[in-house]
């Protein structure tokens, strides 16, 4: 029983009570999404017909109302999940949007507008106004229950002071179990995160925070806030959310939808560039050497090397001329073009047209034509521009080059990368080394860098190279029977790598755009687009992203407008960060800002106990975050062998289990748990977001480290701790990020010796919570 301003009520009837707001904001709700419908209808009903200013204006409108609908359905579970008693603004209501009635008045505050701030930062130290904050649980549209903060010491009760329990809801929300899918944290937001969620939009803001500190959620929760109090600018020009891998990204989607905001762009940095899939796995060692600041330098000379002078002048036979390019033609050329200061696509015009200049002229000498006016030198130019010999010469002087064709072309030549990678030592060469194969992430920045210096190609001049291309394909089904098979496979291989395919792509996307067909959303213009500067840029997991990735992502944001949110300490990529300013420096040298969440709500005290002593040995300097939650269940240790069974065991237990395993017993250890539980989905490498959406949607997961960062389970198997540890220079963060993935219980399986601060770990049997 609860005693408040001396009438005596109980929690029931606070919860009737409030059941019955709750009921009306419901009804309310309802009403909306009726009236929103209709105006749709009747917006669309309305046809396809009038001038083109009544057509868009009607799509703007049904697209207005179709955005709004989405919104008021997206807000169904726990619309309304506070309760403020202010001083001043009386009582207010604080949920997931803005409701008001037929007369304005407000019925539901969003929780991301200023009114609603003492929600999650009133303390009885501070107070704001606020004397009560109640915490509203809901289950579909039935309140389950209430709790209440007093904010106002003075008109606490004994009975309060023992009863009350402002962590109630916080604590409710943590044990829960866990679906596969992040949810939304509106009601249960704290202090320290508000804080960083509502952050100024402007600048680079770092948030650093140890594993299950919140740092995943608070940052798609600050997409949220930035959304709503920077709409018209935000939604012009778009959020981008760039996360570790697919599988994350499929692990936090429903996030934001569930917030009432959908034009967001998540991404990973291997989906950065259009038209191109990272799907290959990467050496760590190759990784690391394509993610090093110094390939900016290879790619620049590798674009160089294609406007080199060759040594030997050129002979050309035009009709009874021969003609010759000279030394000082193409360097004079070459200068002229430099001097555009274009890239090189668009630079290749200033190149051809000084040489056809110098061409023409020196043919009307032949010819014995006197001086020549300009009107001449055209007219020789353009009829030379149109012989073959001397378009296929320009051709191979300066090539049009797609980034796919550069970089190719690079890897595939030991003489071009001789020459692009002169500062690499031979043993770095031959780590990039490659012939054709498929995309990898860390291939990717170095696309976009490509993409920076070579510029776009005329549309027309894609057209005629996409018929080159498939004159080539036709000429490799001609070619000798045994030879038919390998020169297919290599025609098509240049086709598709050639981005010619993304070009078709991008061919249909603007005929939509022009024709009326369905209206992209600003995220979906944007991924088409890879020149698309974004309002926002958050990158998660930063502290995995190499130099060149760091240089594609700024690219994209060249207001610096970001949120970069990560945790040094769990740096598991060669080419990943080792200290915030090293990343930052180069770029916004002094000008950000960083805070840091000090709070583990996944992991309980007994897990991060044995985490903590792991991170000890990345860095004895660094501090492991304090868990809110102690479940008094140990972490055990078993022998490899028990694995299939420990896992059964744990699927048993109920909930989510994963298993997480060195990269190289991947293979082995998959199939061992496939073939002991049903529906067991293991997670190779660079597997698409389908595949990550099997994973998390499945009882049992088994995936390396790399796969499993930003992700959680109720139960988590690590195997063979020791080899995760020593799989690569940053293997003592991999086993600490892998330590930190379970919400409620952790073993580890081994047949190799424990790495040392394992040691000691109570046997799986020996744990009374945990008896096999
Ligand atoms: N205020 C909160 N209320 C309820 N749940 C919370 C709150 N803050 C964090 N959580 C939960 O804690 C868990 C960890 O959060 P999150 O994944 O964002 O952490 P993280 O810092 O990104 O972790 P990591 O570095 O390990 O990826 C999630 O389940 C999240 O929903």
């Amino acid at each position: 029983m609860n005693h408040i301003n001396g009438q005596t009520v109980t929690r029931q009837t606070e919860r009737t009570r409030e059941q019955a707001y709750v009921t009306r904001l419901y009804d309310r709700l309802d009403e909306l999404r009726e009236r929103t419908q209709r105006q749709l209808k009747e917006v669309l009903a309305s046809g396809a017909v009038g001038t083109m200013q009544n057509r868009s204006e009607r799509d703007t409108f049904a697209e207005m109302y179709a955005l709004r609908l989405a919104r008021l359905w997206a807000v169904e579970r726990g619309l309304a999940f506070g309760r403020l008693d202010h001083v001043e603004e009386g009582r207010l209501y604080i949920g997931k949007l803005g409701v008001t009635d037929d007369d304005q008045r407000r019925l539901l505050i969003d929780w991301r507008a200023p009114v609603a701030q003492p929600f999650y930062r009133a303390t009885p130290a501070a107070p704001m106004g606020v004397t009560r904050r109640r915490h509203l649980q809901t289950k579909g549209r039935t309140v389950v229950g209430v709790d209440d903060d007093l904010l106002d010491l003075d008109s606490l009760t004994d009975d309060d002071r023992a009863t009350l329990n402002g962590e109630a809801a916080l604590l409710a929300a943590l044990d829960e179990r866990r679906t596969g899918r992040m949810r939304d944290i509106v009601a249960t937001i704290q202090s320290e995160q508000d804080r960083v969620i509502r952050g100024d939009l402007n600048g680079v803001l770092v948030v650093q925070g140890g594993p299950g500190t919140g740092k995943t959620v608070v940052a798609l929760h600050r997409a949220a806030y930035l959304l709503y109090t920077h709409r018209e600018r935000l939604e012009r020009r778009g959020v981008l959310i760039l996360g570790p891998n697919l599988t994350f990204l499929r692990y936090i989607e429903q996030v934001l939808p569930s917030l009432g905001e959908n034009d967001v762009l998540l991404s990973t940095v291997g989906e950065l560039y259009p038209g191109v899939t990272a799907t290959a796995r990467e050496r760590p060692e190759v990784a690391a050497l394509k993610g090093d600041a110094r390939m900016a330098t290879v790619i620049a000379k590798a674009v160089r090397d294609r406007q080199r002078v060759p040594r030997k002048p050129i002979e050309l036979t035009v009709g009874r001329l021969t003609l010759t390019i000279d030394r000082a033609m193409l360097d004079a050329a070459r200068n002229k073009a430099a001097r555009s200061r274009r890239p090189h696509n668009q630079a290749r015009a200033v190149f051809v047209r000084s040489l056809l200049n110098a061409l023409a002229r020196q043919q009307a000498r032949k010819i014995g034509k006197g001086l020549i006016d300009e009107d001449d030198l055209a007219d020789m130019r353009e009829e030379l521009r149109t012989e073959p010999v001397v378009k296929s010469a320009l051709n191979r002087l300066w090539p049009y080059l797609t980034p796919q064709r550069l970089l190719l072309g690079l890897y595939g030549s030991p003489e071009r990368l001789e020459y692009a990678a002169s500062s690499l030592t031979p043993g770095e060469r031959a780590l990039l080394r490659r012939d054709g194969g498929t995309w990898t992430e860390p291939d990717v920045p170095l696309l976009d860098e490509a993409a920076e210096l070579l510029g776009d190609i005329d549309e027309q001049v894609l057209r005629a190279s996409a018929m080159q291309a498939e004159e080539e394909l036709a000429a490799a089904r001609q070619a000798e029977e045994s030879e038919r098979e390998a020169e297919l496979a290599y025609a098509r291989e240049v086709l598709e790598l050639t981005g010619l395919s993304d070009v078709m792509e991008a061919e249909r996307l603007a005929e939509r755009q022009r024709g009326g067909g369905p209206h992209l959303t600003t995220a979906e213009r944007a991924a088409a687009d890879r020149t698309w500067a974004y309002g926002h840029v958050i990158v998660d997991e930063a502290q995995e992203l190499s130099p060149m990735a760091w240089r594609a992502v700024m690219r994209r944001c060249p207001t610096r407008s970001m949120t970069i949110v990560g945790d040094i300490a769990q740096t598991g990529s060669a080419a990943g960060a080792r200290s915030w300013a090293e990343v930052l420096d180069p770029y916004v040298a002094g000008r950000w800002r960083q805070e840091r969440l000090s709070v583990n709500y996944r992991t309980p005290v007994e897990l991060m106990a044995l985490a903590a002593r792991v991170l000890a040995t990345v860095d004895p300097a660094l501090e492991a975050p304090a868990s809110v939650r102690e479940l008094g269940v140990q972490p055990w240790s078993a022998p490899l062998a028990a694995l299939a069974e420990l896992v059964r065991a744990e699927v048993g237990e109920g909930g989510k289990v994963a298993v997480v395993v060195p990269d190289r017993l991947l293979g082995p250890l998959g199939d061992e748990v496939s073939a002991a539980v049903a529906g067991t989905v293991v997670v190779t490498p660079g597997a698409g977001r389908a595949k990550g959406a099997e994973a998390l949607d499945a009882p049992v997961a088994v995936m390396g480290v790399t796969d499993a960062k930003g992700l959680e389970f109720d139960s988590v198997i690590v195997a063979e701790p020791d080899l995760i540890a020593s799989q690569s220079p940053r293997g003592p963060s991999d086993l600490y990020v892998a330590l930190t993935r379970a919400t409620q219980r952790l073993g580890v399986v081994h047949e190799r010796p424990l790495p040392e601060p394992l040691r000691g770990l109570p046997s799986r049997s020996q744990t009374p919570a945990n008896g096999l």
